[in-house]
């Protein structure tokens, strides 16, 4: 068992809550298009908040607004309950070269350990790799090269790196894309466990059903708010029905 990566707690525990977060009236305009305009949303500490909306709404946007990766107008907070805590951030898919001689290994231990994949990581580190893959099945795969990894398991691994150490705000872009089901039972247990520690998640995501298993509140985006509550309540059949045949950009 390796301290650093989320454990189930122990019921009677005081658990340390994540952030708030705050988006206060956050424009986007990149080029000539208008991707966000006037959006205001508050993740509560310690909730799932999933972001859901139609291809090209903006939700990747104003996740890199939140990463300080766009030129956004407003204001974003993130209030922490006392001292800043860690952040972690899984990003959609990535793609890598099929010819990549980095192992998954290697590719781990230099976003952990911040030093050159040509060093081989501590001990320490490597335990904590080796605890966080196994966590998302992906045991026995360290030596794996990342080019020659599916697209679900490059997804585990991306998952595994949001684990180490275990964060405070995981923010996380449409995880389960490439999941098949024993991944995505994974990943509902893993979210599960993070939510139970106090962990405030940022989610955007696009299947709805998972979104009304484990989030407590969700915004619909498309360029603005199109609604935003519990998704018992706010993902009626008609309201998902309409949210995916909108234009981005157009009349909720
Ligand atoms: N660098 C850029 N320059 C111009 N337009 C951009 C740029 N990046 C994104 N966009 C546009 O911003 C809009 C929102 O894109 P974004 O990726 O945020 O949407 P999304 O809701 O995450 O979509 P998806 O569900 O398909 O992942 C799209 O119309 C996209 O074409």
């Amino acid at each position: 068992m390796n301290a650093f990566i989320p454990q189930p707690v122990p019921s009677g525990t005081v658990v340390r809550s994540g952030p708030a977060i705050v988006f206060d009236r956050v424009s986007l305009v990149l080029g000539r298009t208008e991707v966000l305009s006037d959006v205001s949303l508050r993740g509560e500490p310690g909730t799932v908040h999933a972001i859901v909306g139609p291809n090209g709404g903006g939700k990747s946007s104003l996740i890199r607004c939140l990463l300080g990766q766009a030129p956004h107008t407003g204001a974003i907070a993130i209030d922490w309950p006392r001292e800043p805590g860690r952040i972690s951030y899984v990003p959609q898919a990535l793609e890598f070269d099929r010819g990549l001689p980095m192992t998954v290994m290697d590719f781990l231990a230099a976003l952990v350990a911040n030093r050159p994949a040509f060093l081989s990581p501590k001990a320490s580190v490597k335990a904590m790799i080796l605890a966080a893959l196994a966590e998302v099945g992906m045991e026995g795969k360290a030596g794996r090269r990342m080019g020659a990894l599916s697209g679900g398991e490059r997804q585990r691994v991306m998952m595994a790196q949001g684990l180490m150490p275990a964060p405070d705000l995981l923010v996380l872009d449409e995880p389960m894309a490439a999941l098949d089901e024993a991944g995505a039972r994974i990943f509902e247990r893993l979210i599960n466990v993070l939510k139970a520690r106090g962990t405030t998640i940022l989610w955007v995501e696009h299947d709805l059903a998972a979104v009304r298993r484990l989030a407590g509140r969700v915004t619909g985006l498309s360029r603005t708010v199109l609604f935003d509550g519990p998704p018992e309540a706010e993902l009626t059949p008609e309201r998902a029905l309409a949210l995916f045949s909108h234009r981005a950009g157009g009349a909720a």
